[in-house]
């Protein structure tokens, strides 16, 4: 069933245009990555999704009520004077809930806050304070939940735990849109959406991505990276991406033994193995074909 639907979204600030013809279909048990770096209209996408942002053009339909979709801003957005609990308490009563302390009282202990309930808000670690906007965002019991850059800011281990709790949450039936500008947590969404300057570039399942970049990738590590990019770029490769000191490099399928001997005796090449191909490898070659620069 189709919880929420953005046809053709547009959104333009003066000359500037934040998001550019953006389709998107949300459903029951969908739990969908919206992956970019800094500024590729993540956040204009999701205030227009709840309603936060009036679209330039296009259309959003919500198939839920006010309570049956919840979002979680990327900044902290509760007030930090109030307690844990009585930012909670206050949520509930904004959304006039019945008897709300048995359900704050079992959403803290799932996500392990329950001894921090009379703590300020203000005083918990960033990854405590995800914790309790979810926990806030929980409160309606909603059907769809929107979080924008949860994890950013928040330690490799807190974001590790995180992840685990959403994944309950997902477990339980919410559906989840979530943003990141981490290649990486690509890996715990079902579906993901490239997203570069305002465009998605590329929708679709981990599976499908690697279909879309068939051959032999390649992972190289080294110190000589010009040389060997170079050296790299004579071979014709169907791609070719640097990042510090390694290198990643596609060829057409064919036998890799010989290729992978080829490429170990590049002058100043320490290491190769062949690779899967990442959903970073994805996102670069959709920025080449869509002519964006590259390192
Ligand atoms: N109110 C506004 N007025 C003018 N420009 C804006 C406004 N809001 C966003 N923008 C611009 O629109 C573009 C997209 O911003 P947006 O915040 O949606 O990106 P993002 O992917 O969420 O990145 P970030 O993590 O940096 O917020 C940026 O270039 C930003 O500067």
């Amino acid at each position: 069933m189709i919880l929420l639907e953005a046809r053709d979204l547009t959104c333009r600030f003066g000359p500037k245009e934040a998001v550019k013809g953006l389709d998107l279909s949300l459903s029951e048990g969908d739990l969908v990555g919206l992956i970019g770096p800094d500024g590729a209209g993540k956040t204009t996408t999701f205030r227009m999704l709840i309603g936060l942002q009036k679209p330039s053009g296009g259309a959003v339909v919500r198939h839920l009520d006010r309570q049956g979709v919840s979002y979680v801003p990327q900044t902290f957005s509760l007030a930090p004077e109030l307690t844990v609990a009585e930012n909670l308490q206050f949520q509930a009563g904004l959304f006039g809930l019945p008897d709300p302390a048995p359900r704050i009282r079992r959403l803290l202990e799932s996500v392990d806050l329950a001894s921090f309930r009379d703590r300020p808000s203000g005083a918990l670690s960033g990854g405590m304070k995800q914790k309790l906007s979810l926990c806030t965002a929980l409160l309606t019991e909603p059907r769809l939940l929107l979080l924008d850059e949860p994890t950013t800011g928040v330690d490799p281990v807190s974001r590790r735990e995180f992840w685990e709790l959403l994944h309950a949450v997902h477990d339980e039936g919410v559906a989840i849109l979530f943003s990141t500008p981490y290649m990486d947590e690509a890996e715990y969404a079902h579906r993901m959406l490239l997203m570069h300057e305002g465009r998605v570039l590329q929708e679709g399942d981990r599976a499908s991505f690697r279909r879309g970049l068939p051959g032999l990738m390649f992972r190289l590590v080294s110190a000589r990276r010009r040389e060997v990019q170079a050296a790299l770029a004579a071979l014709a490769p169907l791609d070719l991406f640097a990042e510090g000191e390694v290198l990643r490099v596609r060829f057409p399928d064919q036998d890799p033994a010989p290729l992978l001997a080829r490429l170990s005796a590049l002058p100043g090449v320490e290491q190769v193995r062949l690779a899967e191909t990442s959903v970073e490898d994805v996102f670069l070659h959709a920025l080449v074909e869509a002519g964006g620069a590259h390192g």
